[in-house]
């Protein structure tokens, strides 16, 4: 072996690992690496994360061992210095030396310096903390199981194969499962069932990760201003089940729908099982760049619809029964008959009729009490329009096309029609200002908020565009009755 500097000796480990993988991996696992000391043939070097140095061990242990043979000799050994970086999401700033591991000729049956008793346990840089492989936190709801989701035609097709994917994640051909459906009608429940069944069945041995599109964005963005992009994709790619919910809100984040691409793809390759959901089918979602969307439709696309009438009643008996009180089935009956659009509100009438009595100490609760006491839901709840009607209604009035509204399109006439169909969709419906963006090409909650401001100040100043506005909002009054 010859003299060598340390960081000569690891430019030269890094030029044969250069030739050995693709480059994407040099910069991902190599090029953070910082070369610590050189002593009696052992080469230390500093990775930021455990997980790095599991990862390095777990996929480049032969490339490595051969390369430090070339650089160092036969007798060469590598050694882990694991040194994370202070970031909030840290608790502490700790510093773990790991027992080596010799990168000389290995026995197969010997641990070889492995640790005997386990390195100390580091947080993981994630939301979910814990994460090693298969001990994550899956994030689950354990309420969320198929046992009380209640199967009706509306969710026949979407139920079965969430049972079939949850017997047997990955291998099975609905991968992706893409379930979709407007809001409150079950699909987080639905999903989080896959998981907690699988949880159930397979216990530590499969990984399983709900996630909303919210917090995988949102993690996304941190991981990157923390320099920590390349842990962050392994995490995901370690685990072998994925549910993500509410997919529709990558619409325009241009690299959080590449890095899930990238994930989608590994995690595809791999037979691990892949579960999303959305309020609108694969193909509808809008600014999601073409290659995703059509890997959404590689598998299975379900959607759920409003329950009908003999399924309602069920859900509402079950839900009865689960808070443990007994409903007269007239009232069952009145509930399932009067509210229509959605099961969260079907529970949210419960809910209501239960804190009432409680608070007024009724015991038995009547019909004519029910009535009363949910009267304005009954109304809400009947006269609910979608953003979709709304467009139409303003669209129409405009005699324009209703998918311009949608568009990115700033000609004049399609921005006031834009501006009036979003003030009306917050007057209108219970959507956030978010959820309303999106429906109109994807734009984002600012930009609505700038329309209703600049709908209401055209109110105030110009009587031509206040009658304008009245009309519509008479119109949909009237449609919506
Ligand atoms: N078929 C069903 N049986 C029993 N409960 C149901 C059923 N469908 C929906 N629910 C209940 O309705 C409520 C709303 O469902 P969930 O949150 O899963 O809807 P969602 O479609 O994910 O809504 P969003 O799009 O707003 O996230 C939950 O409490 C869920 O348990």
């Amino acid at each position: 072996m010859h003299d060598l500097s340390v960081e000569s000796a690891w430019d030269e480990c890094l030029d044969i690992i250069k030739d050995n993988i693709s480059y994407q991996k040099y910069k991902s696992w190599f090029e953070p690496i910082k070369p610590v000391s050189l002593q009696n043939g052992t080469l230390t070097i500093q990775v930021p994360s455990q997980f790095w140095y599991e990862w390095l061990e777990e996929h480049y242990y032969n490339m490595l061992r051969s390369t430090l043979a070339k650089v160092l000799g036969p007798e060469g050994k590598l050694e882990y210095s694991i040194v994370m970086e202070k970031s909030d999401q840290f608790e502490n700033n700790r510093s773990v030396r790991m027992p080596q591991r010799p990168m000389g000729p290995v026995q197969p049956q010997e641990t070889n310096g492995y640790p005997e008793s386990q390195p100390e346990r580091i947080e993981n840089p994630f939301v979910i903390p814990g994460i090693r492989k298969t001990k994550i936190d899956s994030n689950l709801n354990t309420n969320y199981v198929f046992e009380r989701f209640i199967e009706g035609d509306c969710n026949r097709l979407a139920r079965s194969a969430a049972m079939a994917i949850a017997d047997n994640p990955g291998s099975n051909s609905f991968n992706p499962f893409f379930v979709y459906g407007p809001t409150g009608l079950g699909k987080t429940h639905l999903v989080q069932s896959i998981g907690n069944k699988i949880k159930e069945k397979y216990g530590d041995e499969k990984s399983v990760l709900y996630i909303s599109s919210e917090a995988f964005t949102n993690e996304f963005v941190h991981a990157i201003r923390n320099n920590r992009a390349s842990e962050f994709s392994m995490f995901y790619r370690n685990i072998d089940v994925l549910m993500v919910d509410d997919i529709q809100f990558f619409s325009g984040k241009e690299k959080t729908q590449e890095e899930f691409f990238h994930i989608f793809n590994a995690l595809h390759q791999d037979g691990k099982q892949i579960i999303l959901s959305s309020d609108r089918a694969p193909k509808d979602v809008p600014d999601i760049e073409e290659r995703l969307i059509s890997r959404f439709g590689w598998g299975l696309s379900a959607d759920l619809k409003m329950p009908e009438y003999e399924t309602r009643y069920a859900i509402l008996e079950r839900k009865a029964n689960d808070n443990g009180i007994e409903i007269d089935p007239q009232i069952i009956e009145f509930i399932a008959h009067n509210f229509k659009s959605n099961v969260r509100d079907l529970e949210g009438a419960i809910i209501k009729l239960l804190a009432h009595a409680s608070l007024q100490n009724i015991d038995d609760i009547d019909l004519a009490m029910a009535k009363r006491v949910l009267k304005d839901m009954v109304k809400e709840s009947n006269t609910q329009i979608s953003i979709e009607s709304i467009q139409n209604y303003v669209c129409d009035y405009f005699g324009i096309d209703t998918n311009k509204v949608r568009e990115k399109t700033r000609k004049q006439e399609i921005v006031e029609a834009r501006q009036i169909a979003m003030y009306l969709s917050k007057k209108f419906t219970k959507s956030s200002l978010k959820t309303i963006g999106l429906h109109f090409g994807g734009r984002d909650h600012s930009t609505v908020i700038h329309a209703i401001s600049t709908v209401e100040e055209r109110i105030s100043t110009s009587p031509k565009h206040k009658k304008m506005v009245e009309e519509l909002h008479q119109r949909i009054e009237v449609a919506s009755l």
